[in-house]
């Protein structure tokens, strides 16, 4: 996995972006940006409400995000997992790089982890906390890392809470009712579900319009609840793609309060293809300093993920073969964004 090395170029002081950042404007430009329009508007959903199972499941259907609202995540929780993000993110670079992530870990201060599937560098940092937030703000801050740990367990904690209502609210969608997730399995084995946040920090960027954020990529985990900053935009994501000659980048600003969720690829796999991943990207800004937390789950390592039985019509076959979330790893190791595919079964 790649981390900086000391001699990384530090891109909060940068003046101009180097030609290891700068990426093709054919990359960069591959898709309009289309205008918010009705069409394209995310959907903003409160969770907690009675309709909430069937406007998730039609979100995820047809656009494989939504915002949620009435989470409950108190909105002062949210506040402090920024505000500690930026404390951190705002440490001189050699600071950081004291938890420089280590070749074969997943926790640690470095480029972002899809960084090796690209030929340019991306205009973001990040720190991983994929176990105790200590094992990575201890090597930071000898005594001054009590509040951090505190916030960014805490909102773990909350998080977990957001993702099993989330994954209940989909299930319910597709017809499962308690009964029959218990029985697949799912939910029980979720208690001990693989957990991790990401924080993200896309600096100011002097030409951010040759610039790349964080390049497009869809979440192999089930679920990704991300939490992004106030003012700034930078989060788009991919229409159409299917459809062709309508692909488009649609902006999904932050909205105050609202959490946003991502499907991942093994959801698309549990679903049998009923819902599908989102490809996404984050672009950059030359005034602002954008922060986003993302909390990616899946389920423990020794499950193995396929298509729920009951989603399969009679007489015919599941679309995907089962994986363990860490062989999908091993997969899109290989194959990044062709990985899914690598999984799909020849329709009988
Ligand atoms: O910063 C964002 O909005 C996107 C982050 C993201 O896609 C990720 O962490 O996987
Ligand atoms: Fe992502």
């Amino acid at each position: 996995m790649p981390s900086l090395s000391h001699d990384a170029f530090d891109l909060h002081s940068a003046d101009q972006v180097p030609d290891s950042y700068s990426w093709p404007s054919s990359f960069l430009h591959d898709h309009p940006v289309s205008a918010p329009d009705a069409v394209d508007s995310i959907p903003v959903i409160d969770i907690s409400s009675p309709s909430a199972a069937s406007l998730v499941g039609a979100a995820c259907r047809s656009f494989g995000v939504f915002y949620a609202t009435g989470h409950g995540v108190p909105s002062d929780l949210l506040r402090d997992v920024e505000a500690q993000a930026r404390r951190l993110f705002s440490l001189p670079l050699h600071r950081k790089l004291l938890a420089a992530r280590l070749p074969g870990f997943l926790s640690g201060y470095g480029r972002p982890p899809l960084s090796s599937f690209f030929p340019k560098l991306m205009w973001s940092e990040g720190f991983t906390l994929a176990g105790d937030p200590l094992d990575v703000s201890g090597n930071i801050w000898s005594h001054d890392h009590s509040l951090f740990c505190e916030v960014m367990e805490k909102y773990k904690r909350w998080m977990k809470r957001v993702a099993e209502k989330l994954l209940n609210l989909m299930l319910h969608s597709m017809g499962l009712d308690d009964e029959m997730t218990d029985r697949a399995g799912f939910m029980k084995e979720m208690i001990l579900a693989v957990d991790a946040l990401q924080l993200n920090s896309y600096p100011p960027c002097p030409e951010p319009e040759k610039a790349m954020g964080m390049a497009p990529h869809t979440d192999s985990g089930l679920l990704t609840v991300l939490h992004q900053n106030g003012g700034a935009r930078g989060l788009q994501i991919l229409r159409g793609e299917n459809v062709s000659g309508t692909a488009r980048w649609v902006a999904v600003p932050p909205l105050a309060g609202a959490l946003v969720i991502h499907v991942g690829d093994l959801l698309q796999i549990l679903s049998n293809g009923r819902f599908r991943s989102v490809r996404h990207r984050a672009v950059v800004n030359a005034a602002e300093h954008r922060i986003s937390v993302a909390y990616i789950i899946g389920p423990p390592g020794h499950v193995k993920v396929g298509p729920i039985r009951r989603l399969i019509k009679a007489g015919q076959s599941p679309m995907y073969r089962s994986v363990t979330w860490p062989e999908y790893l091993a997969i899109r190791a290989r194959l990044f964004d062709k990985a899914i595919q690598c999984v799909e079964l020849p329709a009988k």
